[in-house]
């Protein structure tokens, strides 16, 4: 696949990129969690362009932005359950919270949709050996809002003591903010990518995550560096993406307008929906539904 570049230097088609190269390069992995096998990959760098707004939804199928966004505003609101997830457009916690034999199985777990320790309860509540919470974000968005990167603004949903307290350990894991006089950018971890489904989100919610950051802060929104360890393709999800997905051409990348009264964190946390996110140019091609492994 050619890479076609923007004028704004945005490249159009990183995505279908690293599906390339993992259909080139991929090796097979058992994986037991699952017990799928996956063609798999370690170590992508994708980029967004956030300053110059070229939004990463991928073209070459229909992509949902509006449940990624949901999904990202329940993770920075410190939701733990996937009612909540559902309320505000999102479905993609149901399955892990009420599907997942080993969660099912855990006395930990509060009920159904209860997802327990997991992501923003991390980021809003990690819990201090004293019986103390850490709110991480509120910390990192007071240090930028006064200008300051302390080279620790880092928003971690990786506990590794809590791990069975959750029904899945956090995949992007870890979001360093980083100020550069008065553009903000962000370096973004995963530790393990669903390329067909979950990326097509995590790509769009790094671009949203650093732009509400910068907006709310004060500053330029600049790059994101989206660092990706362990790339999969699960095997019934192959054959689509070879001979279908692959097959299109990308589009230009669209744009995305947010609203400009968001100001606060509090705002994020109370009223923020995804009706204040709104989409230009959006030329995609037809919707291909990939099966998703619990
Ligand atoms: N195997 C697996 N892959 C994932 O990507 C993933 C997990 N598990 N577990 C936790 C979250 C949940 N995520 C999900 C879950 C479902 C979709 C999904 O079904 N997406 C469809 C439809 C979306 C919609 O209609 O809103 C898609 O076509 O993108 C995407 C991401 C990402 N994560
Ligand atoms: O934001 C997300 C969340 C999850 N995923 C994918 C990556 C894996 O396919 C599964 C998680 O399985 P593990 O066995 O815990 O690695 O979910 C994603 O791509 N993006």
């Amino acid at each position: 696949m050619s890479t076609q570049q923007l004028p704004n230097s945005a490249n159009i088609s990183q995505y279908e990129d690293l599906c390339q190269r993992l259909l080139n390069e991929g090796q097979w992995v058992e994986n037991k969690r699952t017990n799928i096998r996956c063609l798999t990959l370690i170590n992508a760098d994708l980029e967004y362009d956030v300053g110059n707004h070229a939004f990463p939804l991928v073209t070459t199928r229909k992509c949902y932005y509006k449940a990624a966004i949901a999904e990202l505003l329940g993770y920075l609101r410190g939701y733990d359950n996937a009612a909540s997830f559902r309320a505000i457009g999102c479905k993609t916690w149901d399955a892990n919270a009420n599907e997942n034999t080993a969660w099912l199985a855990n006395s930990a777990r509060k009920g159904t949709d209860d997802m327990g320790r997991v992501y923003g309860v991390q980021g809003r509540q990690w819990h201090r050996p004293d019986g103390t919470h850490l709110d991480q974000l509120q910390k990192i968005v007071s240090n930028l809002s006064r200008g300051i990167d302390d080279r620790g603004e880092i928003l971690t949903f990786y506990n590794p003591g809590e791990f069975h307290l959750g029904c899945l350990r956090p995949c992007m894991h870890t979001h360093t903010f980083s100020l550069l006089g008065d553009t903000l950018h962000l370096t973004s971890y995963m530790r393990s990518c669903d390329v067909p489904l979950g990326l097509t989100f995590n790509m769009p919610q790094c671009f949203v995550l650093l732009a509400l950051m910068a907006q709310i802060s004060g500053h330029k929104a600049g790059k994101v560096y989206h660092k990706i360890v362990n790339a999969h393709i699960y095997e019934n999800q192959l054959e689509m993406m070879q001979n279908v997905q692959l097959q299109r051409a990308p589009y230009a990348m669209p744009r995305l307008h947010i609203n400009p009264d968001i100001k606060s964190l509090k705002d994020i946390e109370t009223w923020v929906s995804t009706s204040d996110f709104a989409l230009e140019g959006y030329a995609c091609h037809a919707p291909i539904s990939y099966p998703f492994a619990v």
